[in-house]
């Protein structure tokens, strides 16, 4: 048991539970009456206005009780159903309760028939519990309460916090008026605003500090608590437009998350990025040497897309900062429109359509051609290149591929050994490399020269591979007879005014880079990188990182684990565990993973140790990052 001259006065209602016991006990009392849902609804109005202030305690009380019409026997149900809604960090944080257990009341303006009973289960006996109690007729029906209790009366909690006249400092959490009152008298020294359950203005206004949950009082207090760092201190910015469900699974998980529609600037995203912990962008978001410079804070980028070349993966690395993607979720998305672009090219069929959006009626064979049995050139031979080979062979075209690593073929797929002879050989090439620099300008005039008169090229993969003026130049000479065009050299950051030189060619299908951008991948996405991400920041785990070590961590039941990610220098285990033996840490569990350039160390320790190991293992040189989890 550990004292510290201070006592913590928690509220009860909204504040140790989710909810307000009086409206369960309504839910309960008036299940079979007609009205429920009209009296429920008066019972909360009446209940807000008495937490609220706006009308006296007591008259709150007086009416709602007549409205329930309960009996004694409620009380066990509604006791059954209390014990399943304690507020979630307060049931993660027993273990504060038991170690200061002397020190905890709980001061409400409830009753003392339901809140003993809960309260028991965290270490609070009955005499440490300040509340009213009901008063019963001889058929055990509820039919008021003691009035002489101080708690049943107007500003009753300052009365009876005086009666007790606690030593130390007097801290009370709770989320309303009557709670905020007893500070305000001067007989508490804080008021924390506990909005895990219930935000109210009036209690924010009124509070030396908001704690969202249990974790940030206990954080704030520097007290023991179940989780190392409490998460919604942890910052996560989702920029460019990110599905909304990662938003969801990311504050569910009791992050703040911040979104912004576009992508930002270079200078907006070193303001931004200071008190970042987490960002996520999708493909336009350049995250450059200068942006990590400014990323103190920066323990992961997510990129909600495939690449992941618009960000310095070195820079973040050095900076022990993971980076994870999404490989596959919008691999079917871009395959899928280089199909339908593949079949509307070659039936012209945006030409047709452009003339008669014009009033143009052009019915003619001229120009349209069956797909079945023409040669598709896939370049780059990858995740979306390999599904196109699978759906195109489909549809009866003769796959070639070209790839610079050695892909095996899938069904009657051909290999090319050089591209030239993809070039020559293919009616439609369809572009699915990388995002590597290396790629600038792959596809030029030369490369041009050497595809069939006639054929048409799709460009689903990264603006800069094709030489934009040099494609222009062959689709008005006729030597291709159309493109599709997604992506393109220079795009804009956010949604508006574009202008690009293939503008007004007949038969070129122009798209805002939307290859990946379907419902089905976003959502997907949406739910892939917030996995990875949590389990990162929740585990250590760098399973799937782009830029990391991978390593997969077992759970850490009861333990502390400490997470040191260190450059890669000779020496640098051996420092690492002199600190361990100093400090003579009980060790479950060691792993290690490192790459050239940096080492990530994870060491599980039992919950007893000397904190200033933690200083030392943050001290030892190389150290990039070093956190601890639990
Ligand atoms: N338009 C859109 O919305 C989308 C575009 N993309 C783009 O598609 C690209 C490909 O995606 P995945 O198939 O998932 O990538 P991947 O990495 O699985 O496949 C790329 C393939 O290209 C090959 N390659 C790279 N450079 C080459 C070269 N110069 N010559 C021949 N082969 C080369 C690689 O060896 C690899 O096999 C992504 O990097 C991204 O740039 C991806 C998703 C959506
Ligand atoms: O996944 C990719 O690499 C893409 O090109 C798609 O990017 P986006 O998410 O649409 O910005």
């Amino acid at each position: 048991m550990e004292t510290n001259n201070r006592t913590y006065v928690f509220d009860f209602d909204s504040t140790l539970t989710r909810v307000e016991a009086l409206d369960i006990l309504a839910e309960i009392t008036l299940a079979n009456n007609p009205e429920k849902h009209k009296i429920i609804e008066e019972i909360q109005n009446i209940t807000n206005k008495g937490i609220d202030g706006d009308i006296s305690f007591t008259e709150s009380l007086e009416s709602r009780i007549k409205l329930l019409n309960a009996k004694k026997s409620d009380l066990n149900e509604l006791i059954r159903r209390l014990k399943r809604q304690v507020s979630k960090s307060i049931e993660d944080n027993k273990e504060f309760f038991e170690t200061h257990a002397e020190d905890i009341y709980v001061i409400s303006c409830g009753f003392k028939e339901f809140i003993d009973p809960i309260v028991k289960d965290y270490n609070i006996p009955s005499e440490r519990v300040y509340a009213n109690t009901f008063e019963f007729d001889d058929k055990e029906a509820i039919i008021g309460f003691d009035s002489e209790n101080v708690l049943s009366q107007h500003d009753g909690k300052i009365d009876c916090l005086k009666n007790l006249n606690l030593p130390g400092e007097v801290q009370v959490i709770g989320d309303g008026y009557s709670d905020y009152v007893m500070r305000k008298a001067g007989i508490a020294d804080k008021f924390f605003a506990y909005t895990e359950n219930v935000s109210r203005d009036k209690a924010i206004d009124n509070a030396d500090h908001i704690t969202p949950n249990l974790d940030e009082f206990l954080y704030l207090n520097k007290l023991p608590r179940k989780i190392s760092f409490p998460k919604h201190r942890i910052k996560i910015l989702l920029l460019e437009n990110v599905h909304p469900d990662a938003f969801e699974r990311l504050t569910d998980d009791g992050f703040t998350v911040e979104t912004v529609s576009r992508s930002l600037s270079e200078e907006e995203l070193i303001e931004r990025i200071k008190d970042i912990h987490v960002l996520g962008i999708r493909s336009k978001t350049q995250v450059t040497q200068k942006v990590i410079d400014a990323a103190e804070k920066l323990m992961a980028v997510g990129a909600f897309c495939i690449g992941t070349k618009q960000i310095n993966l070195e820079a973040c690395k050095n900076k022990g900062v993971v980076v994870f993607n999404a490989p596959y979720s919008n691999t079917r998305s871009v395959v899928e429109l280089a199909i339908g672009e593949i079949i509307m090219l070659m039936r012209s069929v945006f030409a047709r359509s452009t003339e008669l959006h014009n009033g143009e009626w052009n019915k003619t064979a001229k120009g349209s051609r069956e797909v079945r049995g023409k040669k598709l050139g896939i370049v780059g031979y990858g995740n979306i290149g390999k599904q196109l080979s699978v759906l195109a062979e489909s549809m009866g075209m003769q796959v070639y591929y070209y790839d610079i690593e050695d892909r095996l073929a899938l069904g009657n797929a051909k290999k090319c050994h050089t591209l030239e002879e993809l070039l020559s050989t293919s009616d439609v090439v369809s572009l699915h490399i990388d995002d590597n620099a290396n790629n600038k300008n792959f596809i030029g005039e030369e490369e041009i020269k050497h595809m069939k008169d006639g054929a048409v090229l799709v460009n689903l993969s990264r603006g800069f591979v094709v030489d934009i003026p040099a494609l222009k130049t062959a689709l008005e000479s006729k030597k291709l007879s159309g493109a599709a065009v997604d992506v393109f050299p220079v795009e804009p950051r956010a949604n508006g005014s574009f202008v690009t030189d293939l503008k007004g060619i007949p038969n070129v299908i122009l798209t805002p880079h939307v290859g990946g951008s379907t419902e089905e991948a976003q959502k997907d996405i949406a739910d892939f990188v917030p996995g990875k991400i949590m389990n990162y920041i929740n585990s250590g785990n760098t399973v799937d990182a782009v830029n990391f070590p991978n390593i997969r961590l077992p759970r850490q039941n009861n333990r502390h684990r400490f997470l040191h990610i260190h450059k890669n220098v000779p020496g640098i285990m051996a420092k690492i565990n002199k600190v361990v033996a100093k400090y003579d840490l009980n060790l479950t569990g060691q792993y290690l993973a490192t790459d050239d350039s940096v080492g990530y160390v994870i060491v599980d320790v039992d919950k007893e140790y000397n904190n200033e190991v933690l200083q030392a293992l943050k001290d030892i040189e190389h150290t990039i990052k070093f956190r601890v989890l639990y």
